[in-house]
């Protein structure tokens, strides 16, 4: 285990926008918790959303497929060949899905949950103290999503950790270290198994994926997101609608909820369930699979009540993989190659260092 190494004094700008002053080193979290507001500072305010009469009814968000983790791992071939099949299903049509029996302890999960509060309630001080400058700085804590290309900011504050090929940790809270370590081991292992899951659905050989993107140095990023309550919800934006950049992300939301997806045109709220995952298909799972496996749109709302935290951990390639589409699904499936490729360490440094725009950078490469 490689130790991480707190980011000392990046300077982060204060902001002014529209008279209005954020200090973007403090987060949005303490100024949304300093009891001081009673509207949303110009900073934060988007334009109204056009498509917020889009919020789905509970109908659609039900249909959100559910794959069981231990029918992937089942002795019996047609209970496996089931699951594998309705992993193709999910991948292609929605590019989400829930994970259940997935063998997480609970206690784990809310462990790793409780952490993360800790460090968004550490005082501003510490949590300043891996303010991040660089995109693959091992411990990037920051706010909104990138504040020196935004000209509004997310209602949201991060701590983004590099867990994999190194494992990093904050020092503070003192916990962190020991849950966050077994909790990424622990979904790790299951990503993997869903990789090989996913390799065979779609008729290759099972360690495909693994292979072409050298999980062994895969990157793995645990990204704590704490999105506090807000006067006006309907004016902000927890997180804008993008695209995960990586393979998989496994996603564990508190039971607040405030998870969107795009289906269909609609954006559908992504319910929090207890004691399961969601997780969704990344740029690179949509580029191997030549299209097949969708990265789909999602983003993230707030309310007025309560603030809300999730923990995504997102698995991609190794940062020296390039990753093209499986020569046996474009041109021996008598497809087009949809996209070309490019180091994953180049496409995760362009998505993090420019605005989120849906799947702007997957049209980067896109044939
Ligand atoms: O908070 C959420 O539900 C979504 C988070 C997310 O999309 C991300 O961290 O990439
Ligand atoms: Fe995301």
């Amino acid at each position: 285990m490689v130790s991480g190494k707190a980011i000392e004094g990046a300077p982060v700008p204060a902001l002014r926008t529209s008279g209005s002053r954020f200090d973007g080193a403090k987060g949005i979290k303490e100024l949304a918790e300093s009891g001081l507001l009673t509207s949303i500072p110009p900073t934060h305010a988007f334009p109204p959303d056009p498509t917020a009469s889009n919020l789905s009814s509970s109908s659609i968000e039900e249909q959100l497929p559910t794959i069981d983790f231990s029918f992937l791992q089942a002795k019996e071939a047609v209970v496996r060949s089931k699951a594998i099949r309705d992993l193709g299903e999910a991948g292609a049509e929605w590019g989400f899905f829930r994970l259940v029996n997935h063998g997480v302890p609970e206690s784990l999960m809310k462990g790793m949950l409780d952490l993360a509060k800790d460090f968004f309630d550490l005082p501003a001080e510490e949590r300043k103290k891996y303010t991040g400058k660089q995109v693959l700085d091992p411990i990037r804590y920051g706010t909104s999503f990138n504040i020196l290309v935004e000209e509004v900011f997310c209602w949201r504050d991060f701590l983004k950790v590099i867990v994999h090929p190194s494992f990093h940790s904050p020092e503070i809270p003192a916990a962190f270290r020991e849950i966050a370590a077994e909790y990424s081991k622990r979904v790790q292992q299951i990503a993997r198994e869903l990789f090989k899951g996913i390799s065979e659905s779609l008729g290759l050989q099972s360690c495909y994926i693994e292979k072409a993107f050298k999980l062994e140095e895969g990157l793995q990023i645990l990204i704590c997101n704490y999105y506090p309550r807000c006067p006006q919800p309907e004016l902000a934006m927890g997180l804008t609608p993008h695209s995960d950049h990586g393979g998989l992300t496994v996603l564990m939301q508190d039971e607040v909820g405030g998870l969107q997806l795009k289906h269909k045109g609609n954006w559908v709220l992504v319910r929090p369930l207890p004691n399961t995952f969601v997780v969704n298909v990344g740029d690179h799972l949509e580029i191997l699979s030549n299209g097949i496996y969708k990265s789909v749109e999602h983003r993230a709302v707030v309310n007025d009540a309560t603030a809300r935290i999730s923990i995504a951990l997102a698995h991609g390639p190794s940062l020296d993989a390039s990753v093209s589409p499986a020569t046996q699904l474009a041109e021996n499936g008598g497809q087009a190659v949809a996209y070309r490729e490019m180091p994953y360490r180049e496409y995760l440094e362009f998505q993090q260092s420019h605005r989120l725009g849906g799947k702007s950078c997957l049209n980067l490469v896109r044939l």
